[in-house]
């Protein structure tokens, strides 16, 4: 097939899952999450499309949808070439847009839209080189990958010349470990036994099934009621013992001395990170959390609300966050998300992508990778988030095997969701939707 040269069309469809039923997803502040994600179509000259999503609940992905909408302009008609010839470019005229700017800037439902966009060029640019996305990011120069960046408002922290630097230290043994990951794949962890809505022997269930299929490390949700968090921290240690790790999840549930107070309590079941303790733009209350429970052994982990790269550069300078957990749509996609990456590097903070969403986990996987070959060069103290959901939609699902991601193959980055489950799927017209509706277990818009 000829190379694509140009975008010639943007199509978006809302797609939600009834998660909220089973009590997938839930935790202290969301307790019936439907998943859900805009599903970005970039049509081009040639038969190739570029696929992009981001994740959301239930009625927020209406809202994004919109604002995705109000990008088409921007896109619709672009040069392939001229956008990856100046990638940060492009980042920058999207999410600089002089009058969508100001319902941020660079953060909420116009990042989220534009998560979808930019992950959707990158998907048509990794299927135009014929590699997957990490593969891509691996074999690009140092030079072209600070390219793809926008430096503004990161020059008292991280430099372009700074990120080179990393970057060129990056390559020294890149094949090697490239064959590393290839053969072994990169360490996973479970969140999809701990859902604060199930019940305890659903926990018990899931917990041991997995475990008997390799996983060895464990997320459980916390933040309802200390005492039920104890008993729930216990149940979870008996079926993993002490060895595995065990990280829990408040969704910035707390104040911040409530957060402290409450994880004194859950000390003793030897948690590796208390995530999202308190508002994830509350910087130096993230910090006083830290500082109180470092030497207690645990961390703070954050990032799958932190809204841009300027609040990970607070983060990462306050010491209020030992585990950097990007999201691959919560900012503004590939780009964004690669000054990120640096940034924890520059710190020495372990990058911990979460993905306890709908098709997360396909995109994170990417930037682990990318990370182990040719920024931080090393797996200690990292994983990746793996929730056991919606996998079926999913035209490539991630691969877990021995508790690890294997490598994705196919060219792309997001590498799709299948036609049957946007038929059976999109909102509210989809045929899974008419049946939940008439059987009168979701209530039909108006
Ligand atoms: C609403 C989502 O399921 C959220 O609980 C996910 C999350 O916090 C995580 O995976 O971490
Ligand atoms: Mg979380």
């Amino acid at each position: 097939m000829a190379a694509p040269t140009k975008i010639t069309g943007l199509t978006i469809e809302d797609l939600r899952f009834p998660t909220s039923l089973q009590k997938d997803g839930s935790d202290a502040m969301h307790k019936a999450p439907d998943y859900s994600c805009p599903y970005v179509i970039l049509s081009t000259d040639t038969d190739l499309r570029g696929c992009g999503t981001t994740f959301t609940l239930g009625k927020g992905n209406a809202i994004v949808c919109m604002a995705i909408d109000n990008f088409k302009s921007l896109v619709v008609g672009q040069n392939l070439q001229d956008i990856f010839n100046d990638f940060s470019g492009f980042w920058r005229s999207l999410a600089s847009e002089d009058q969508i700017r100001w319902l941020g800037p660079e953060k909420g439902v116009t990042h989220l839209a534009i998560a979808a966009i930019i992950n959707a060029v990158w998907d048509l640019w990794a299927k135009m080189e014929g590699k997957p996305l990490w593969k891509l990011l691996a074999d690009m120069s140092p030079e072209m990958l600070v390219s793809t960046i926008d430096f503004r408002h990161m020059g008292d922290t991280l430099t372009k010349k700074e990120a080179l630097e990393i970057l060129k230290k990056g390559q020294v043994g890149k094949a090697e470990r490239e064959a590393e990951v290839v053969a072994n794949g990169y360490p996973a962890y479970t969140t999809s036994c701990g859902w604060l809505g199930y019940s305890d022997e659903k926990i018990k269930r899931l917990a041991t099934e997995a475990l008997s299929q390799g996983m060895c490390r464990f997320k459980m949700k916390v933040g309802g009621d200390v005492k039920d968090d104890a008993r729930r921290a216990k149940m979870f240690r008996e079926i993993i013992g002490y060895d595995r790790p065990l990280m829990m999840d408040a969704n910035q549930k707390w104040e911040v001395d409530e957060a402290i107070d409450w994880m004194k309590q859950l000390a003793e079941y030897k948690p590796l990170w208390i995530e999202e303790p308190t508002n994830p733009d509350d910087i130096l209350g993230h910090a006083a959390i830290a500082e109180a429970l470092n030497p207690l052994g645990i961390g703070v982990a954050t990032g799958e609300h932190c809204q841009n790269r300027i609040m990970f550069k607070q983060f990462l300078k306050a010491k209020a966050m030992q585990y950097c957990q990007i999201d691959a749509t919560r900012v503004g996609g590939v780009n964004e998300n690669l000054a990120i990456i640096l940034l924890a590097a520059k710190f020495g903070v372990p990058v911990c992508p979460h993905a306890g969403g709908v098709a997360l986990c396909e995109l994170v996987q990417h930037y682990s990778m990318f990370d182990f070959i040719c920024v931080s060069g090393t797996m200690e103290n990292r994983m990746i988030e793996f929730a056991d959901h919606l996998h079926e939609h999913m035209s490539e699902p991630v691969v877990i095997r021995n508790g690890s991601y294997q490598v994705p193959k196919s060219p792309g980055f997001v590498v799709g969701i299948t036609d049957k489950a946007r038929e059976d799927y999109i909102y509210p017209e989809g045929k899974e939707w008419q049946r939940l509706f008439s059987e009168g277990l979701f209530t039909k818009p108006e």
